[in-house]
């Protein structure tokens, strides 16, 4: 495979006619050999990042595109050295799997014993053997991907560039190339940069993450800063469920007394608010509980089950419970928070929030 190069973006913006801004001036550097993710909610911006590194969109003037060294932002996708793969393929129909696996090969002018010997080689990685002959209309969807998935990696590009691959798949398939994708990945060693809005599909294959919003990064980190440090609000809401908590007061040993309460803002007035996953917040009897409230709805999610429960807060917390046990409407319920677990957006640890709020 060839060698693997870094990505850099810098200044890269684009307006489009009429002053639509759809990329603010964008610095964004990618590791040679690195899964970056661009998710993000949809018109955020992620396709038109996606498309300035490829080649098929150009920034506005001023921005630079460079791989490893090279500026490549004059250079069109052609001579770009990626290999792209869509939501919907993109395969040509009428011919069969190993000639649109083999098309980019062709134009390259490879010897037929290397396109050969390339054709069986990635047909082996993406598991399609014995599928040469079929035509393109007599496969399934997730086939169907692993041809395109197959014909991006066949030439062996420098930057391999996903966008929303698996969005038409079903749940299960989704799951499944996902994890191909992943080790494809690893065993490659090329640049990828992957666009989805899906944040599992996110944690599980980017070795970091770009959450992106209105044409700006929001937060560059690997999963679990993301996940664990969110940088604001909208980072924290985005990327899985987070409860909202009124700081109401504290306790003799420091511990902080909460309200349950919604994502509203990153600011409310008066009280300081801190944030916690569900699944932080454990269920305890209710001798020992910090906080008791009431079960008001649980959410059956076969591994797990979403108790939301009433603590006298603006709105119910979203607590994660074991999946079998039972916990009927109106259900008391003890709960505690440990103060490790609880975070704020726009700062940078969960220590530091708890000693803030202890101190102020
Ligand atoms: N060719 C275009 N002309 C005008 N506006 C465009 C064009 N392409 C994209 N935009 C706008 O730019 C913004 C960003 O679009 P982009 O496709 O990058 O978002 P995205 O995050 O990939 O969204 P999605 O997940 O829906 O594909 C959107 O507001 C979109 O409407």
């Amino acid at each position: 495979m060839s060698s693997s190069v870094s990505i850099t973006l810098t200044q890269c913006s684009r307006t489009f006619a009429g002053g639509n801004t759809a990329l603010q001036p964008l610095d964004l550097h990618i590791n040679a050999g690195e899964t970056l993710v661009l998710l993000g909610p949809s018109g955020c911006g992620k396709t038109t990042t996606l498309r300035i590194i490829s080649g098929l969109e150009s920034p506005d003037k001023g921005g630079q595109v460079l791989f490893g060294e090279r500026d490549v932002t004059a250079l069109p996708i052609e001579k770009r050295d990626v290999g792209m793969v869509f939501q919907n393929y993109a395969l040509f129909p009428n011919m069969s799997v190993a000639d649109n696996i083999a098309y980019g090969l062709k134009i390259k002018r490879l010897p037929r014993s290397e396109i050969a010997h390339r054709l069986d080689e990635v047909m082996r990685m993406v598991d399609l053997q014995g599928f040469g002959g079929r035509r393109i209309d007599a496969l399934s969807g997730g086939q169907k991907q692993r041809v395109a998935l197959a014909r991006a990696i066949a030439v062996r590009p420098k930057v391999l560039l996903f966008d929303e691959p698996l969005a038409a798949l079903d749940a299960k398939l989704r799951d499944r190339l996902r994890i191909e994708i992943g080790q494809l990945l690893r065993e490659l060693g090329t640049t990828a940069v992957y666009v989805t809005h899906d944040q599992d599909e996110a944690m599980a294959l980017g070795d970091r993450i770009a959450v992106m919003q209105s044409g700006r990064i929001a937060q560059l980190g690997t999963p679990q800063e993301i996940y664990h440090r969110p940088a604001n609000a909208f980072v924290a809401d985005f990327i899985g469920a987070v409860n909202c908590l009124e700081v109401i007061g504290m306790q003799s040993d420091g511990g902080l007394i909460v309200h349950g309460g919604e994502l509203v803002a990153p600011h409310l007035q008066g009280a300081p608010i801190v944030y916690c996953r569900p699944e932080d917040i454990q269920v305890v009897p209710l001798s020992q509980a910090d906080i008791k409230g009431k079960v008001v709805q649980s959410i059956f999610l076969g591994q797990s089950q979403r108790l939301l429960v009433d603590t006298g807060g603006a709105s119910p917390l979203q607590i994660e419970a074991p999946s079998r046990q039972r916990w009927p409407n109106g259900t008391d319920i003890g709960l505690n928070l440990p103060s490790s677990v609880l975070f704020h957006p726009e700062k940078t640890t969960t220590t530091d929030t708890t000693k803030e709020l202890a101190n102020g």
